[in-house]
């Protein structure tokens, strides 16, 4: 399968009173065509600036320092702002936080997605609303309903208008960013089962991106795990549940409870995140870590492939340290 988005060590930071805040550190990661790929790690760690990134979004005092974001062979980093402007809804497009809350009260549904594809394609209102009839009836909302207004419809009714809106445009990519936030777990589990679905039936690649292990799980092909600004781990689903090699991830793993296996012992990570502005030197986990030793604080493990498509950024897996 070929890479469709491939970030390649891209660094953003946010230049606040106290000094620039590395949100995004050398991250580096690729989606392949039709992939969804999970992007997950603690509140903070610089998930959202990595799909703002990605858009070049990136809102003041923020700014990419350095790296790529290659879609389909262009570099966005260093793309004009006309051609972004093509590129974002019609190229790559985001279901927001809270993207139930994202749609405007006072116009039906109907209108506000027929306005985004006026807004992005030079088509006729008449072909806009067949189109989005198309739309509501491929995320399960009967084509009527188009010109009933946000307030008649539940919280995982309006996460799925929001998720037509953002196919509207006929995405390569969507990014959702924590969108599911503030639905209940079933509702959350049948719009994850309806993303799945959009994504198979449609080849489309996502990013999704959570702080909810379980939700990721249940659905990503392969997941990127960051902390602090770092990609820490990068596998298949399979290989981050049952062969995650980095101290962070099996934390996290640990620290989240199985409903299937209700005796598993759920234990946290002791300690807490480094300060972005004044981040340690060498890994930035090292001061959690039950395995750090010397050369972690001299120096920043990169991500390697320590076998095909697992990555991790530890020193453990170099050499027999575990041993
Ligand atoms: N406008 C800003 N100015 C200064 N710092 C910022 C700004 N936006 C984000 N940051 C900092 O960058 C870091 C990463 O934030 P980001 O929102 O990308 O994390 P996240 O993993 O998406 O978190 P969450 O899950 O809470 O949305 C945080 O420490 C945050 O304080």
């Amino acid at each position: 399968m070929s890479n469709i988005l491939e970030v390649k060590n891209l660094t953003t930071h946010y230049f606040t009173a106290e000094g620039p805040a590395e949100a995004a550190g050398d991250v580096s990661f690729s989606v392949r065509k039709g992939e969804m790929l999970g992007l997950i790690g603690e509140s903070g760690c610089g998930k959202s600036t990595v799909a703002s990134s990605i858009l070049r979004l990136i809102e003041y005092p923020g700014n990419i320092v350095s790296g790529e974001v290659v879609l389909d062979g262009k570099d966005l980093v260093s793309a004009k702002e006309k051609e972004l402007e093509k590129i974002r809804w019609k190229d790559i497009s985001v279901i927001p936080q809270s993207a139930m809350n994202s749609l405007n009260p006072v116009y039906t549904i109907g209108d506000q997605i027929i306005e985004s594809i006026l807004l992005h394609e030079d088509v006729t209102k008449k072909v806009a609303l067949e189109r989005t009839k198309s739309l509501l009836e491929l995320v399960g909302i009967d084509k009527d309903r188009w010109k009933s207004y946000p307030h008649e419809f539940s919280g995982g009714m309006k996460q799925r208008v929001a998720i037509a809106m953002a196919l509207s445009c006929n995405p390569k990519l969507i990014i959702s960013d924590e969108s599911t936030t503030g639905l209940d777990v079933l509702t959350q589990a049948q719009v994850m089962a309806l993303m799945k679905d959009l994504q198979k039936r449609l080849d489309l690649s996502i990013i999704m991106i959570s702080h909810d292990l379980p939700l990721v799980t249940s659905v990503c092909d392969r997941i990127a795990i960051m902390y602090a600004g770092k990609i820490v781990e990068w596998a298949s689903t399979d290989d981050i549940v049952n062969d995650s090699r980095h101290p962070y991830s099996q934390g996290l793993l640990n620290a989240t409870p199985d409903l299937l296996n209700p005796d598993k012992e759920v234990s946290s990570i002791p300690g807490t995140v480094p300060n972005l502005v004044n981040l340690p030197s060498g890994c930035r986990f090292k001061e959690r870590c039950q395995y750090a030793m010397n050369r972690c604080s001299e120096e920043s493990p990169a991500l390697l492939e320590v076998k095909k498509d697992h990555h991790v950024a530890c020193f453990l897996e170099e050499g027999d340290y575990r041993e």
